[in-house]
């Protein structure tokens, strides 16, 4: 479920007279995602979605995604834009929680992404990676290696409840990233967290990105990492090499890789598998009592991890060193 905070529509309705969309025709929690509260708002101008932002964001940050979804969208990017109240504001509250609303984008993400879906991710991350080239604003990514181990820190006593010598493996894996991880690599704006429910298609073409709540400066290629991940295994886990080489190769006839980003993608790929299992791990040990969430299982990321700690070069990835 992902609606936390209930709204009455007294308050609702209060909340759309701040913009210029019409009356409230009806509106509807949104089951899907479990971080915020989301909700469908139907007035006389359209669709809306409205989102209340829950204890994981931090209301610092705020003005960095809804800047950045209204600069994208200026460029061409498909993604929800954030409404300007007429007060000038594109955040506002509502039932005691920052709020805001932003236009509602046509399409499905696909549950079994296949190859054509890959391809079309790699040519639209590229696009978008572009298009922050010239976004004023910058944030730190709060999930990058040097966060990595208090994360486990966290986790670690209680890891071998998971999988027997958890602990161990990820204490050593650590070690080796903290020891290799680049810090030169061209950066801009990532999305950080480009997982297929977060990209919508109409048919088999991409019609928009959702959810920037985790963006951030960063290395461009460790995006792309994080897509290889979260799309290129099947659901046995086995790697799909043709879903790769379809992603790079998508993502190459917009942006081409460095030299520098070519070898060292294993590598990111490895961080970027070992980002979500340690958040994986820390959500799937602390359920808070009575939550309707069903936390995501950190052991499917600790076979993406191995496979790419034994990938030697991108050619376990379809490409040709
Ligand atoms: N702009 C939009 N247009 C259409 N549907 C949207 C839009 N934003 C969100 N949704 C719908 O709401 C659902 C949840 O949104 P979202 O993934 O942003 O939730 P979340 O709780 O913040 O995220 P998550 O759990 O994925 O981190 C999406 O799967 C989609 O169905
Ligand atoms: N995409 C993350 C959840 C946070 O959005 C995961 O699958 O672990």
């Amino acid at each position: 479920m992902a609606v936390y905070t209930d709204v009455s529509d007294e308050e609702l309705a209060a909340f759309v007279a701040r913009y210029d969309i019409g009356g409230l025709l009806a509106f509807k929690g949104i089951a899907e995602g479990v971080e915020n509260s989301n909700f469908l708002v139907h007035t006389e101008a359209g669709y809306f979605i409205l989102t209340l932002y829950e204890k994981r964001v931090d209301p610092a940050d705020l003005p960095f995604f809804l800047n950045l979804m209204r600069h994208l969208a200026g460029k061409g990017i498909s993604c929800p834009t954030p409404l300007v109240a007429r007060n000038g504001e594109m955040l506002g509250e509502l039932a005691g929680r920052p709020a805001a609303m932003v236009t509602f984008l046509d399409g499905m993400w696909i549950r079994r992404p296949r190859t054509v879906h890959c391809a079309g991710l790699g040519e639209g991350l590229a696009k978008f990676h572009l298009a922050g080239a010239d976004f004023a604003m910058t944030r730190a990514n709060s999930l990058s290696v040097g966060d990595w181990r208090g994360l486990l820190d966290l986790s670690l006593e209680r890891a071998d409840e998971v999988a027997p010598g958890l602990g161990g493996e990820l204490s050593h894996e650590l070690a080796h990233l903290e020891a290799v991880w680049p810090s030169d690599l061209p950066s801009g704006v990532i999305h950080a967290d480009l997982f297929p429910d977060n990209v919508f298609f109409l048919g088999d073409t991409l019609s928009g990105f959702i959810d920037f709540y985790f963006a951030c400066t960063d290395a461009f290629a460790y995006d792309v990492a994080i897509c290889l991940n979260a799309w290129c295994f099947e659901a046995d886990l086995s790697f799909n090499v043709t879903k790769a080489r379809a992603m790079l190769n998508g993502y190459r006839s917009v942006r081409d890789f460095t030299p520098e980003e070519f070898a060292i993608l294993p590598t990111l790929a490895r961080g970027a598998a070992l980002r979500f299992l340690l958040t994986r791990l820390h959500d799937w040990l602390n359920v808070p009592e009575g939550a309707l969430v069903t936390p995501k299982d950190p052991t499917e990321y600790l076979k993406k991890l191995r496979f790419h700690r034994d990938a030697r070069s991108v050619s376990a990835y379809g490409l040709d060193e």
